[in-house]
């Protein structure tokens, strides 16, 4: 059998982010509204600092205006709490983002919790769960957003279908899973206790795989022909005798590629989308606040 269609992500976000900024400077343009996004960091953990900065540079080559603020590791709650109060006011402001996993000292629902919902563009706030759950216009966590348009765009109408998420976290796995439901899959989630994960997820015409364990999901899980969207992102050391690390997913991607009919590397695949889909929600919650219509993007 011939191996796996590789789901490029790079080339799709890069479509998408030409789409948005094409939108952002007709924004400028006809209203002169420039869209905000505003990112959080705080402390110095080493792959936050890569992705802020990623953030950050796609963020201005799409034409928005980006506010990072860097805060050190013991900045009290409080603090953190006063700073998104001011970002909740701020007109210049659309999105902003909390680059998680936060410090030990500080609640991460609390400060969740504390961004306007209108502005939360990682989709985490209670109110845009509960509109993701109940079909209401949310702004949808980008992860599982990002992974559910590299879906469509490969397979079109997913109705029928049998998804397989594994992971149930608040910001990939159960988020993805709503998608999936809305998309008319029939929908699994599995996570630690389940029995005979690869049982389950032999079943599966798509299997998303958000676990955070290095090439957990092997190649004889998996149904012939099936989809794979492998969202872990895991630094291990490089085989002896090179020296360094390497980045590899959830899924043992040598052996699924000989299996399953498409699949998502890594790097090169949900990365990316992840960012473009976070550009995407700061330009939708900024044409929402100003109570301008969207082409579809
Ligand atoms: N590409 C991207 O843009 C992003 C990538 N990620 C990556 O995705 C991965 C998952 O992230 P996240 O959802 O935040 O992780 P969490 O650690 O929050 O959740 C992991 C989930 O996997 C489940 N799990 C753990 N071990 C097993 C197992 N042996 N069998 C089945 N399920 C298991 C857990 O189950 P239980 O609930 O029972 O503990 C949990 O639901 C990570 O590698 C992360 O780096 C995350 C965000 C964005
Ligand atoms: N509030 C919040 N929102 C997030 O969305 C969020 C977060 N916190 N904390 C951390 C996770 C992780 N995450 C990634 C974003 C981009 C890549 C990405 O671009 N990856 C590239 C490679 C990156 C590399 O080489 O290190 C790729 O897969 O090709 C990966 C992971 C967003 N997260």
């Amino acid at each position: 059998m011939t191996d796996a269609t590789l789901i490029d992500g790079n080339a799709f976000s890069a479509g998408l982010r030409d789409r948005i900024r094409a939108q952002v400077h007709t924004l400028r343009e006809t209203r002169r509204i420039t869209p905000g996004l505003a990112v959080v960091l705080v402390g110095e953990d080493p792959a936050s600092q890569v992705y802020v900065r990623s953030k950050h540079k796609r963020t201005v080559e799409t034409g928005m205006e980006s506010f990072v603020h860097t805060l050190p590791a013991d900045t009290p709650e409080d603090e953190l709490l006063t700073l998104i109060a001011g970002l909740n006011r701020d007109p210049q402001v659309h999105g902003i983002l909390v680059q998680l996993p936060l410090p030990r000292h500080i609640d991460a629902q609390k400060v969740i919790e504390a961004i306007d919902p209108a502005k939360d563009v990682d989709g985490f706030h209670p109110v845009n769960v509960g509109r993701l759950a109940a079909g209401g216009e949310a702004l949808v966590p980008c992860t599982p957003y990002g992974s559910l348009l590299l879906l469509k765009d490969r397979l079109g109408d997913l109705s029928g279908l049998e998804a397989v998420v594994i992971g149930r976290s608040n910001i990939v796995g159960k988020p993805m899973a709503q998608l999936l439901l809305q998309e008319n899959c029939t929908v699994t989630i599995a996570h630690s206790r389940t029995r005979d994960l690869p049982a389950v997820v032999r079943r599966a015409d798509i299997v998303v795989a958000a676990v955070g364990k290095p090439e957990m999901v092997r190649g004889d899980w998996l149904k012939p022909g099936c989809t794979v969207i492998d969202v872990g992102i895991n630094r291990v050391a490089k085989p002896a005798p090179e020296e360094g690390t390497r980045l590899v997913g959830d899924v043992a991607f040598a052996e699924a590629v000989t299996v399953a009919g498409a699949i998502t590397p890594v790097p090169g695949g949900v990365g990316p989308m992840t960012i473009a889909c976070l550009l995407r929600n700061t330009l939708v919650a900024c044409a929402r606040q100003n109570r301008l219509p969207l082409d579809a993007i």
